[in-house]
């Protein structure tokens, strides 16, 4: 069967392997994989990650992508999906994530600070956002063990309230010098292109841990992404404008530089659709939390991954989180066996939809 969403307008870069044989990369095309590093001799594309390649930047990510166009159109070197094995698409420098829906922030506002403001005084004025883990993001696919820790009151046990956060991941192709900012405009001279992402978080654990200084073993436990990379080139016909800003963000961040990703995301849980948030409904634009992580002189390295936040909609049925689903019901939250499936799709430049790469994982029961 041909899934409609891998077409010739989308071809979105993964490394596999074949019978336990070297890892390279590939893109998708339909059910196959075209065998990139093969059929181009390109050194950085016969690798175990797609690191090299994406360092070269935007000029040969456009000449490599046209390459693979012709050679999908030609059917060479095109290995059915179904005889590789996906991996991890690339090797996660720095790991961080946002927090940049105002709609999930006014939610989780509501639910963790009955009693306060839902929004905190800087939310507005800059991209919130914390460093994860970079060493525990796992490819889709990978089983997520329940995690263990103190929960409220210091009680050690297996968390109770596994959640899901679904969200946009974006990939870091060119570096920058430390000290030197990353303006706003040169968001497409260093971002190669976007990735599914589940920031999987333990709610009991965060609640008792995160204050004052932020999110750790509640989250650092696991953050899955997808097998495909889609590289920007991609989403030419995606951009839109985000909802809008006020007040106005200061310079640095670009105040009017608020286009976002028209990607439609389902959130599926043992097969349910369960809720359709959608990036159009984002307050804070990629290029704006890109702006902002390195505004402090921080350099990219290659590899640097930045999760959008979960993407929560205004509805009710737009939530990004069974925290925010469930509202206060405790049996939301995740039972050993669950799978969660997160599915993306976005306006490709052939006039219908791309698929990006889905993001699924398992619960295993946590660790005796
Ligand atoms: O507002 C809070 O207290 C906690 C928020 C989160 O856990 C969300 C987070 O990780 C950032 C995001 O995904 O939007
Ligand atoms: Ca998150
Ligand atoms: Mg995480």
């Amino acid at each position: 069967m041909t899934d409609p969403g891998f077409g010739l307008d989308h071809l979105p870069y993964g490394v596999f392997s074949v019978d336990g044989g070297p890892r390279r990369v590939g893109v998708r095309h339909e059910d196959t994989v075209v065998d990139l590093a093969a059929a181009t001799g390109r050194p950085e594309l016969d690798a175990p990650s797609l690191n090299a390649f994406l360092a070269l930047g935007p000029a040969v990510w456009h000449e490599t992508r046209s390459q693979a166009r012709t050679l999908a159109e030609s059917g060479e070197h095109a290995v059915p999906l179904a005889d590789v094995t996906l991996h991890l698409p690339f090797e996660v420098a720095d790991y961080v994530d946002f927090y940049a829906s105002e709609h999930h922030a006014t939610n989780v506002g509501r639910i963790f600070r009955p009693d306060g403001d839902a929004l905190l005084p800087n939310w507005k004025h800059l991209p919130v956002g914390y460093h994860g883990r970079a060493g525990t993001v796992v490819p889709s696919g990978t089983a997520v063990v329940r995690p263990r820790g103190q929960r409220p009151g210091g009680h050690f046990g297996a968390s109770t309230r596994l959640d899901i956060e679904a969200e946009l991941g974006f990939v870091v192709g060119v570096g920058s010098a430390l000290g030197t900012p990353v303006p706003y405009d040169a968001f497409a001279d260093h971002v190669f292109g976007v990735v599914g992402l589940n920031d999987w978080s333990a709610r009991d654990i965060q609640a008792w841990e995160y204050v004052p200084l932020g999110p750790f073993l509640g989250k650092s436990f696991a953050t899955s992404v997808s097998h495909w990379v889609t590289p920007l080139e991609a989403l030419a016909e995606a951009w839109v404008d985000l909802p809008g800003q006020d007040p106005e963000p200061l310079p640095y961040l670009g105040p009017g530089a608020t286009r976002g990703l028209d990607i439609d995301v389902e959130v599926v849980v043992n097969g349910t659709v369960i809720s359709r948030p959608s990036y159009r409904t984002m307050y804070w634009s990629p290029a704006q939390m890109l702006a902002h992580l390195t505004v402090n002189g921080a350099s990219l390295r290659t590899g640097d991954l930045y999760g959008s936040g979960t993407i929560s909609g205004p509805e009710a049925d737009q939530r990004g989180s069974l925290l925010e689903i469930g509202w206060g019901d405790e049996s939301a939250f995740l039972a050993d066996g669950d799978e969660v499936v997160l599915r993306y799709t976005a306006p490709g430049t052939g006039g219908g939809r791309i698929a990006l790469g889905d993001v699924s994982g398992r619960i295993a029961p946590a660790a005796d």
